[in-house]
């Protein structure tokens, strides 16, 4: 069984639009819940243009100890009016989980991975305070990363591997390469210790492709796909489609 995590952002962008509080990111992730998904995933930002600081802390408020709660973001994304920082918003609420991400400001999505060789001194000091607050880290990484030494070395728990490419290969009809590469980075993570966690536009066609080709894939985190399916299915029916192809 591969968790569901899903990814609210979507429903902050929608809300942003307007100002006011509708729709709820609360209320969405109740919904999600009662239609059995196992997590909540959000991926708050410096402008603010997705969850902002105050949807994470409401989120924790009323997560604690019902399911995961996932934040992911750019560590290294210096705080900014509001945005207090990911690991500033960490230690206030301390997460099930904390995907470390290397997405700069102004990007429209995460598109890569962290580079383990050059990244990993970096990110050494930030991973040790991320643990001692209880939180468990993963690393966002590219398929086809090979090397997890220097990740497990430092106390790293999981990978989450980027699934975009994947994705995009996959609705072009030719996803062997793509996912050869995702099943070949699983491997060697697990090899080493780590448990993997996957996501990006990972949507209700490409995902049973990719769940059978990943054993033991312990989480995936969807946002984009799953709240524009939901538009046309709602959202209950949506999240108990993901959770079937998940089982
Ligand atoms: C790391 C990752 O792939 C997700 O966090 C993704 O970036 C979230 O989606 P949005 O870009 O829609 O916030
Ligand atoms: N970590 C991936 C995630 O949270 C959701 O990505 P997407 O489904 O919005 O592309």
């Amino acid at each position: 069984m591969t968790l569901l995590s899903v990814n609210l952002n979507k429903i902050a962008v929608l809300r942003n639009s307007r100002g006011d509080d509708e729709p709820s990111i609360t209320q969405a992730a109740q919904t999600c819940i009662d239609a059995g998904c196992g997590g909540i995933t959000v991926h708050p930002r410096p402008d603010q243009r997705h969850v902002r600081p105050d949807d994470v802390r409401a989120l924790a408020a009323m997560l604690r100890g019902r399911v995961e709660y996932n934040i992911e973001g750019n560590p290294f994304a210096p705080p900014r009016g509001s945005y207090p920082g990911l690991l500033a918003l960490a230690r206030e609420v301390r997460p099930t989980q904390v995907t470390l991400v290397p997405d700069s400001d102004g990007q429209i999505t995460s598109d890569h991975g962290f580079d383990l060789t050059r990244d990993i001194e970096r990110l050494r000091p930030l991973v040790e305070e991320l643990l001692a607050i209880g939180s468990r880290v993963s690393l966002f990484v590219d398929a086809g990363t090979r090397d997890f030494s220097a990740a497990v070395a430092i106390g790293v728990q999981r990978i989450e591997i980027y699934t975009g490419p994947y994705a995009h290969a996959f609705a072009a009809g030719n996803a062997h390469e793509q996912l050869a590469l995702c099943t070949d980075t699983a491997k060697r993570a697990q090899q080493a210790g780590l448990a993997v966690n996957a996501g990006h536009d990972l949507n209700q066609a490409n995902l049973g492709t990719f769940k059978a080709a990943i054993p033991g894939l312990a989480e995936v985190s969807i946002g984009h796909a799953l709240i524009g399916e939901a538009l046309y299915e709602g959202l209950t029916t949506t999240v108990r489609n993901y959770v079937q192809i998940l089982r």
